[in-house]
């Protein structure tokens, strides 16, 4: 699979008189390849936008080597801007004009086709308002209009910054939706978010941050299972007789409220026999797999520590002209 983005040993200092300096991201790696839809997850203030904005030559990064559909970013990103859509931060649009009117403004600047602006708005799901003005349309109408601004292009890549922030579980869904029908036309995605649900629903691939470091990466279903610690609930009428059998046969069980929570086991039949043959029989039995929000509690928690061993190695190679204008990337994040 071809890589559509590459980041190595990216790292990004603020400077300010009142705050001093602040390591915004701190020799951070991200891959993404083609046709994953890739989420990029982390707490506030981790650093998803800083790497995006860095990314899109929005900020100049202090080190690190990026690489944007195989051309170095942000030097050469002009040539593959036509091919990359980006919403980075809160996009806002003049409500007096219809949706149509927007898109068709943008679609002229851009040099697009006209007729494509049809063609977006039927993808997002705004064919049937995009006569109305901007100001009547509810927040996840006014998130699909945006990225419908950044796919007038037909882009290969698209980059969304938190782009179901604020929206309610119906706009949620509905941006879920969006995000997967792109998908399956081939449209590669990376979304930040904090929303982990969000993120373990739509994504296959996920990367977390944590204070500008990397802590984890690789397919959504790998990430869980590697936090796996084959736990499982169980419920039988004495608790605390069942935990000295358990213990007997090798296993960790403690009680937890009514039920126990027993560890270390790879094959629950385990459990229901130790029980079953001292006449203890097994109410319930339930798998405690690890979601994302666990994980990512666990990992953001304990990042920065020192036993946390660091992923990326920060000697990038400085970027050389990084920060440079970028003049025909399609990225919203503006006051149009
Ligand atoms: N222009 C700036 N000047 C100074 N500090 C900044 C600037 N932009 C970001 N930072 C700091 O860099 C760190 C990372 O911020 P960033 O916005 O990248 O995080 P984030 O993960 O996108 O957070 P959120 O989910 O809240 O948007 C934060 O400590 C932030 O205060």
């Amino acid at each position: 699979m071809s890589a559509v983005i590459e980041i190595e040993g990216l790292r990004k200092t603020f400077h300010s008189l009142r705050n001093g300096r602040r390591v915004a991201v701190d020799g951070f790696d991200l891959l993404v390849e083609a046709g994953q839809i890739h989420g990029f997850l982390g707490p506030n203030g981790s650093g998803k936008t800083t790497t995006l904005r860095a990314l899109l030559g929005l900020v100049r990064a202090d080190s690190g080597r990026m690489r944007v559909l195989g051309e170095p970013s942000p030097q050469l990103l002009p040539r593959v801007a036509g091919r990359v859509g980006a919403i980075v931060e809160s996009p806002q649009f003049f409500g007096n004009f219809t949706g149509y009117r927007t898109l068709r403004l943008l679609a002229r600047a851009g040099g697009v086709p006209i007729a494509r602006v049809h063609e977006v708005l039927d993808t997002v799901g705004l064919r049937d308002r995009g006569d109305e003005r901007v100001k009547g349309y509810s927040l996840g109408m006014k998130q699909r209009l945006a990225v419908a601004s950044a796919l007038l292009k037909d882009p290969r890549l698209l980059i969304l910054d938190e782009p179901a922030n604020g929206l309610d579980p119906a706009g949620i869904r509905e941006m879920r939706d969006l995000m997967r029908s792109l998908a399956a036309a081939g449209v590669t995605v990376l979304v930040s978010s904090h929303i982990l649900a969000e993120i373990q629903l739509i994504c296959d691939h996920v990367t977390i941050i944590s204070r500008g470091r990397r802590v984890a990466a690789g397919r959504v279903d790998e990430v869980l299972a590697g936090h796996d610690r084959h736990e499982f609930l169980v419920r039988v009428a004495e608790p605390e007789r069942a935990v000295e059998l358990l213990e007997t046969a090798d296993l960790t069980a403690s009680v937890d409220g009514e039920a126990l929570v027993v560890g270390g086991v790879t094959d629950p039949t385990v459990i229901s026999r130790v029980l079953g043959e001292q006449g203890l029989w097994v109410g319930e039995l339930t798998p405690l797999r690890p979601d994302l929000e666990s994980v990512f509690l666990e990992l953001t928690g304990a990042a920065g520590h020192p036993s946390v061993p660091r992923q990326v190695d920060d000697s990038g190679l400085p970027p050389g002209g990084a920060g440079g204008a970028v003049t025909d990337l399609d990225v919203r994040g503006v006051d149009a």
